[in-house]
């Protein structure tokens, strides 16, 4: 009685195993295989004939010879085996992803049982790891979002924050320095009174991107206020900081500014506080207030200049 219902079980397991969408196959102790359903032999690109009685070994190294079934992310297959070989011999189970040529991806989970034999189990998660990758895309473009200002496309007071604190964190730990350039743009309030806001904006964005182009791509510029601006300079001293800060003063003062459709051009300026980063500033709260202090300064003394603190 008890041997019919093992059979029983036995033939609705095996009808299961037919009609699953799980790619499940079974080695034996040679790592041979000895049963597979349709979908494991097609993740290899293979019939079921084709598959069984082959070595693990042998079919995954079809994948890397054809191009067909697995992605094996090696040029170099025999290491890539052997490491494998190694990995499935120390642990009884372990769970891994496997992306087809065809860009299917499973997740696959393999056991090896107290009998030797080696099970193979795996479940379709292409759907899943679409929507994984757009929500990472989403999520990306959010931070970028959240990190940007919106008017001239550069970094804004929260990603400048951010961006101190580590700068900080770095310096104190590799002992290094850097400098903080704070940028505000002369009578400012001028141009708006004149012009109009929509060319007060414009304005803005015309002197961003002048500072910007005097910068190294490891320079960080960001947008703290309406018409105030900082510049983080990595591994600057403040000599060299001086004289970024002269450079990029001149070449906005230099601009000709469009500020209307009939082609009228303006001058700017712009006041500059630079200092470099001190041993007993804790936090970017200390290092800016003495760049805000050298540019009050500036702004007390006539503008358009920059000084150092
Ligand atoms: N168009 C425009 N104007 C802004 C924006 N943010 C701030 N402002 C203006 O910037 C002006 C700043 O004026 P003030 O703080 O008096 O400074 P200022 O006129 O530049 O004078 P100084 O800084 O003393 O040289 C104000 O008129 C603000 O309205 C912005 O996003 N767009």
């Amino acid at each position: 009685m008890a041997e019919e219902l093992d059979q029983v079980i036995a033939n609705a397991l095996r009808e299961v195993l037919e009609v699953t969408p799980n790619a499940i196959g079974i080695f034996d102790q040679s790592l041979t295989l000895i049963y597979c359903n349709d979908v494991l032999a097609g993740l290899f690109c293979m019939t079921r004939a084709e598959a069984l009685g082959k070595t693990q070994e042998e079919i995954l190294k079809r994948s890397f010879d054809t191009s067909e079934g697995i992605n094996i992310a090696s040029d170099d297959f025999d290491s890539w085996y052997q490491e494998l070989n190694c990995n499935q011999q120390q642990t009884h189970f372990n769970q891994f992803e496997a992306d087809t040529t065809e860009g299917v991806v499973f997740k696959m989970t393999r056991m090896t049982l107290d009998s030797g034999l080696m099970v193979m189990l795996g479940t379709e998660i292409t759907e899943l790891k679409q929507v994984q990758s757009s929500l990472e895309l989403a999520l990306t473009k959010l931070e970028l979002l959240a990190n940007t200002d919106q008017l001239t496309g550069v970094y804004n007071r929260r990603y400048f924050e951010d961006i101190a604190r580590k700068e900080i964190d770095r310096c104190i730990r590799y002992q290094q320095t850097f400098s903080l350039l704070l940028i505000d743009l002369d009578h400012f309030k001028n141009i708006n009174d004149h012009f109009g806001h929509h060319i007060g904006d414009e304005v803005l964005i015309h002197v961003t991107s002048i500072c910007q182009r005097q910068l190294r791509l490891t320079d960080t510029l960001c947008r703290i206020g309406g018409e105030e601006f900082a510049i983080i300079l990595p591994s600057t001293e403040a000599s060299d900081a001086l004289q970024i800060a002269e450079r990029i003063r001149e070449s906005v003062n230099q601009a000709n500014i469009p500020v209307d459709e009939h082609q009228t051009n303006i001058t700017m300026s712009i006041s500059i506080g630079v200092t470099e980063y001190k041993r007993h500033d804790m936090a970017i709260s200390d290092t800016l207030i003495r760049a805000d202090k050298a540019l009050y300064r500036v702004k007390e003394n006539g503008r358009n200049s920059c000084l150092l603190i």
